[in-house]
Formats: structure tokens, sequence, C-alpha cells
């Protein structure tokens, strides 16, 4: 009957498999990766048009999925605050979104190697004043919860009055109602909001210590290995690069996932 309900994928609670010879990677649904993502991160995870998730990193999971012999990505859209707690619970195989790796992320789930490191960027209306880090002292700064940004500002913008929202989205609103003074969000997701909205970008503070990572439960080392293997291939031969170029066009490009020959070599 278990193999029957496994078969029909509706076998009870979506409580996290554990790996298994038909299901090495330990996926809710064998041969499925079901994917939590964010819809306003633009261009790193955000939805389309035609409500399709796109953007670097859903390209380059995809890609490294491709690789690991999964072709069915699903993405589904999370509050960045619960996006870890539900990777860690089993309702979803992986998190993609921008995620920094931190060691404190670590005692919540695990991460496959890192594949993007950029800037944290603090954005404000145009004449509002604020033109550095310092000018945020008794401004309201908007962060998403559950992000670095937020724990960078809880610690380096202690003369700020903190204001937690669920995404970019309503941040980014609440910058343009006035209702906050500013959002402290991704170096290329500001770039977009930047042009979108006519905002400018008061500070970029580098948090190339926490690059990007894929966030999956623990106790999946197929699946973690497979990742990584995928993304190394994927660095190798040029396609991080490709996505890079398509996504970031003009940005810095991080030379530690280009290919080895690309690499001019380290001093
Ligand atoms: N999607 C989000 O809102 C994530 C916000 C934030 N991203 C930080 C980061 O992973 O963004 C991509 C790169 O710039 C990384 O260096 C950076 O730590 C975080 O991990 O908390």
């Amino acid at each position: 009957l278990a193999a029957l309900l496994a078969l029909s994928g509706c076998g009870g609670s979506s409580a996290s498999s554990s790996p298994s010879a038909d299901n090495p990677y330990g996926l809710i649904e064998s041969g499925t990766i079901r994917v939590a993502s964010l819809g306003d991160s633009k261009p790193y995870t955000f939805t389309d048009a035609s409500g399709n998730f796109t953007g670097f990193d859903v390209e380059l999971f995809k890609d490294v999925a491709h690789r690991a012999g999964v072709d069915n990505v699903v993405f589904t859209g999370q509050d960045f605050s619960g996006l870890l707690a539900a990777v860690a619970n089993g309702q979803f195989d992986v998190g993609v979104a921008a995620i920094g790796i931190t060691d404190k992320r670590k005692e919540t789930v695990d991460f496959s190697d890192g594949y993007l490191a950029g800037y944290l960027t603090v954005i404000t209306t145009k004449n509002s004043g604020i033109n550095d880090a310092d000018g945020l002292n008794g401004k309201r700064l908007g962060v998403v919860q559950g992000t670095l940004q937020e724990a960078y500002a809880v610690k380096n913008f202690t003369s700020a009055q903190l204001v937690r929202f669920p995404d970019n989205n309503t941040a980014i609103s609440a910058v343009n109602s006035g209702s906050v003074d500013a959002h402290f969000l991704d170096y290329e997701a500001a770039k977009e909001y930047q042009e979108q909205f006519g905002l400018v970008s008061a500070a970029d503070i580098p948090s190339f210590d926490a690059p990007a990572g894929f966030a999956i439960a623990k106790d999946k080392p197929a699946f973690k290995e497979a990742l990584n293997k995928g993304l190394a291939e994927a660095m190798e031969d040029g396609t991080w690069k490709k996505l890079y170029e398509k996504w970031f066009p003009g940005s810095p490009m991080p030379e530690q996932y280009l290919p080895k020959a690309e690499q001019t070599s380290s001093p």
C-alpha cells in the first residue's frame, strides 16, 4: 500500500523523505524537485508576466538540476522569513533565492557550494538626504524579515528605525509612499527598483563572506553532492558566465565562478 501511495504521489504529509535506492536525493516526490523561491527579487528570482519563475538563480538551478538528472522542477513563492524553515521541515526540497550561506543559517539547513557573491544595497528617493550609511541616523529603514540585510542593520545601523517587511514589493511601496525613508536589499534587485521607480542607491555593503547557495534540508548528502557537481560543471563549461552576462549585464564579474582557464592566477 505504501508503494502505491508513494507512486500516486499522495503519500500523506509532506514530511521530508529520506534518501532511498529509488529516491537517492530524498526528494518529496522522486523525479520532481520542489523549490521555494521569491517572486519579487528580479533579476535573481522573480515571476514574469505569465507568472513563470525566472532569473539568474532560477535558470542556474534548473541547469544544475538537469545535470543531476531531474528536469521536473516546480517553483513556489514564499516569504523569505519562512523559506529556510519550509525547506528544513520538508515542505520543499530546496530553497533558491539568492540565499547567503552563513553559519547561523547552517543551524537550520545545509547549503550547496556558493554560486554568487555581491553587495547589499540601501536605496532611497532622490531628495531624501540619505547619501550614505550615516544618513540613515534617525531615519526609517525597510528590511525584509530574515535577510542578511536585517541582521546587518540591527548590528550596524543602530540609529536607524528598522521597519520589517515580508518582501521587497511591500518595502518598495512603503519607500514610494514615504512611510519609510529607505529600503535595504540585494544590489541587483536594488538596481531594478532604481530603474523602475527613479530611486537612488545610498550605500553598497560587500557580502562576499556570505555567497548565495542552494539551501537543502540536512542529511541529504547525495542531493548536496549532485548539486555541487552540477554547479562545478556549469561554472567550468561557461554556463554560469553566460547566465551572469544575461541577467547582470554591466556588473563586475566575480572571477571565482569562471572557467579555470579564464581565472587570472590569484596573486
Ligand atoms: N532573496 C533575498 O531577499 C535574500 C537577501 C540576502 N541575499 C544576500 C546575498 O546572498 O545576495 C547574493 C550575493 O550578493 C551574496 O553575496 C549575498 O550575501 C540574504 O541572503 O539574506
